[in-house]
């Protein structure tokens, strides 16, 4: 069965559609990176399939699970404890600790689990930075308190939103590299999207947004 099955997805924002994805389907520990330059919907797709969003029509089945049967409790219980998300600007809460920023995404899931938490902590190489706020870390280092806090849950499935574009061309590289092996050794698929060819290169399999997305967009000016 797969992780993840999409049929006739379609989302408008006011009369401007932005999504249209006839059919997409992801397999559980697969790892796929859709290339799309910026407003092709990309960030839109993510969140539709995260449930943070919800379509205008089509069906989203994740591990199982059809999200328009769910109520909007149920669609954020599902996403707290089957989606780990990686944004941009990592989004961490700047008043809590390394530690605490992941431990705050696990009370919305699965429980807060300290060893759990630490261990990630350390898999990412900042077991010497537990009590450190987020505003004493560097970027690169700010980016891998992301990936352990998206990994809190236990998730069957990692979105990864542009994850690496705050960081340098080498600190991108290594960040990638470690969001593909943290995700393989913690059993989760991986569907990151880009529009940096650096970035797409490292994966072998790469979908192209704007095809899969059957929205016309107006030529650039
Ligand atoms: N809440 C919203 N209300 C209205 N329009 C929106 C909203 N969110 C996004 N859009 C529009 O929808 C289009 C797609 O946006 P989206 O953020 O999904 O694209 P993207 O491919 O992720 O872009 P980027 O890479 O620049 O983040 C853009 O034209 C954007 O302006």
């Amino acid at each position: 069965m797969s992780l993840l099955a999409v049929r006739d997805l379609t989302k408008a924002y006011g009369p401007h559609r932005v999504v249209d994805v006839a059919a997409f389907g992801l397999e559980a520990g697969a790892q796929v990176a859709l290339r799309g330059e910026s407003g092709s919907g990309k960030t839109t797709f993510l969140h539709l399939l995260a449930g943070i969003l919800a379509p205008d029509a089509g069906r989203i089945e994740l591990a199982g699970r059809d999200l328009a049967s769910l109520g909007e409790a149920g669609r954020d219980r599902l996403r707290a404890e089957t989606i780990g998300y990686i944004f941009q600007t990592f989004n961490l809460l700047q008043g809590h600790t390394v530690l605490e920023n992941v431990e705050l995404g696990m009370a919305f899931g699965r429980g807060v689990d300290r060893a759990h938490a630490t261990a990630l902590l350390r898999r990412v190489g900042l077991g010497d930075k537990l009590a450190h706020f987020p505003r004493q870390l560097s970027t690169g280092q700010q980016q891998r308190v992301a990936v352990a806090r998206a990994l809190a849950n236990r998730p069957k499935l990692v979105l990864a939103d542009e994850p690496t574009g705050n960081l340098d061309a080498r600190n991108s590289r290594e960040a990638l590299a470690l969001i593909r092996e943290v995700c393989r050794e913690e059993g989760a698929a991986l569907l990151l999207v880009s529009h940096d060819e650096g970035v797409l290169s490292q994966f072998e399999g790469v979908t192209d947004f704007t095809q899969l997305n059957r929205v016309e967009r107006p030529a650039a000016s």
